[in-house]
């Protein structure tokens, strides 16, 4: 399965890198990477970790500066205990790879970055450009609260860092429509579109986008891609954890915000998308939007919102909470190759597991074999880790008789000769760093997704209180049909 497939989603515009014998990546300019909030949470568990395990696959570019950006002060030494310690914490240390090497191009510079007072942000972007040559690529990684995003790209206009410059923006980008539309339009009366790389991590796990390797690479399923074939999608993200060492923020966000509006909706729209005319970015991104564009709009009776028993409890969770922890949603997709084929999207906290499953549900076969259960033939990807595909078949139970019996079919995708997987947020920064966007979203898409869950918002569904442990709220089973959530109904 693996030999002879082409290089997944992109081509052309720009290439993939290759990387030398020797590890070091050699076609790619010198980068100059801000890294604003650098010693904040998600640098430190995420991004920083992700720029090392780069450097130890050999995929940065042969010369590159990290500078580091906030508003305390921290010396360069000090800012590389930091990092020192976050791949300490957060990945397999500093004693398996080019530290050495690595330690010594990073940089800080403190004392904020706003659009009157740079900081020493400036003084420091202009040495690294010294060092590494004016032609240097500069990227903008915004590892901030999204309050601060209006500021900061403010303040990047201001001080003339935005021209040829990529930026990173974490999620979420806008928290509303109204909020979404003030942010998008501040961003680009700075960069262009094609400047601008907006963060959603479900796209960038190797499962989600080995569903367009599986798709487009296989006629056995290129073929039942479609209402012909499928009658339900599910796309089901259930996830035993808790939220409270971030019960603050959780409370304010909720799991329509967080997950829905978010992952589950891009990880549809890859599934659902049109065969794009190429993988090249422009050609994948094209087809994502415009299937995000044929989402059929939520109606309220369409979605089950559900709060786990304990939840305001938390410290920091008010007690009258109504917060949604848990969302089920049946969405349309109104498209041809999609009318009438319900998609089913799941997330919650607190559940029963914590699995992240793409499954495509079968018609029973119009044949002579008349008791094939609804739910007989699956094809299903997990989007965690590497991720893997599952395919659920009826077979002969070997014997005398002609007895059917479900039987499954797996391939570990980490398993695959040659193969080395990559988290999602070292996925996702090389390709930053590349400059290829397939795997970001769009102003566009991103407005689609608010329009979709327009009604949502305006006529908000009672919220369900439903036990720690279970599978959500019992009205979200009404919502799958005959079919039912594959996951829970049997031992995972
Ligand atoms: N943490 C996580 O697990 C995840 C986070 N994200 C997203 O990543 C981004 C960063 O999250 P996280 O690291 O948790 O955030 P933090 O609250 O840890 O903030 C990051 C850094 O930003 C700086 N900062 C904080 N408040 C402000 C402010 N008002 N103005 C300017 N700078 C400020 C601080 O650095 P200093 O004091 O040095 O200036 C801080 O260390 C957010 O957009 C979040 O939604 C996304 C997925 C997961
Ligand atoms: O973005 C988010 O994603 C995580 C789940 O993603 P994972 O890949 O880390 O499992 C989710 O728990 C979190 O609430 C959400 O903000």
């Amino acid at each position: 399965m693996t030999s002879d497939l082409p290089p997944p989603r992109r081509s052309a515009a720009p290439e993939r890198i290759n990387v030398p014998e020797n590890g070091t990546t050699t076609d790619l300019s010198p980068t100059v990477f801000v890294l604003y909030g650098a010693t904040g949470d998600l640098a430190r568990r995420m991004v920083l970790p992700a720029f090392y395990q780069l450097a130890q696959h050999g995929l940065l570019p042969a010369d590159w500066r990290l500078i580091g950006s906030g508003r305390g002060e921290r010396s360069d030494e000090e800012f590389v205990e930091h990092v020192q310690g976050a791949l300490e914490e957060f990945a397999s240390g500093t004693d398996d790879g080019p530290w050495e090497e690595f330690s010594q191009r990073l940089r800080f510079a403190g004392g904020g970055f706003t659009d009157e007072d740079p900081g020493q942000l400036l003084d420091a972007v202009a040495t690294a450009r010294k060092e590494l040559g004016d032609e240097a690529q500069l990227v903008h990684y915004l590892s901030l609260p999204p309050k601060a995003f209006t500021g900061y790209t403010k303040a990047i206009g201001a001080h003339g860092l935005g021209e040829g410059a990529r930026i990173v923006y974490e999620k979420p980008f806008g928290a509303s429509p109204e909020g979404f539309r003030e942010l998008d339009d501040l961003v680009h009366s700075v960069f262009s579109e094609e400047q601008v790389f907006r963060i959603d991590h479900f796209l960038g796990k190797e499962g989600t986008q080995d569903l367009h390797a599986l798709r487009f690479a296989n006629g056995l399923f290129e073929h039942i891609w479609s209402r012909e074939h499928i009658a339900q999608v599910q796309i089901d993200v259930p996830e035993d954890l808790d939220v409270a060492d971030r019960a603050e923020f959780y409370d304010a966000t909720g799991a329509t915000l967080d997950m829905l509006v978010t992952h589950l909706f891009q990880v549809a729209a890859e599934v659902a998308m049109e065969p794009p005319v190429s993988f090249k970015a422009d050609d994948i991104l094209a087809a994502r939007e415009s299937v995000l564009a044929k989402f059929r709009p939520l109606q309220p009776e369409d979605v089950v919102l559900g709060q786990f028993e304990g939840y305001r409890e938390l410290d920091g969770v008010p007690d009258d909470s109504d917060t949604d922890t848990f969302v089920a949603a049946r969405l349309c997709i109104d498209s041809g190759r999609w009318r009438g084929v319900p998609f089913l999207l799941r997330t919650g906290k607190k559940l029963a597991a914590k699995q992240q499953r793409v499954s495509l549900i079968l018609h029973r076969p119009k044949g002579p074999v008349d008791d094939v259960p609804a739910n007989g033939n699956v094809v299903s990807l997990s989007l965690a880790g590497a991720g893997s595909v599952d395919i659920d078949v009826m077979a002969k139970k070997p014997g005398p008789d002609l007895a059917m019996a479900p039987a499954r079919v797996s391939l570990d995708l980490s398993k695959i000769p040659g193969g080395d997987p990559l988290p999602p947020y070292v996925s996702l920064i090389h390709d930053v760093l590349v400059g290829d966007r397939s795997l970001f979203t769009t102003s566009e898409g991103l407005a689609q997704t608010w329009r979709a869950l327009q009604p949502v918002l305006d006529a908000r569904p009672e919220v369900h209180p439903y036990a720690s442990g279970s599978w959500g709220p019992a009205a979200a089973n009404e919502l799958a049909g005959e079919h039912g959530w594959l996951l829970g109904q049997t031992e995972e």
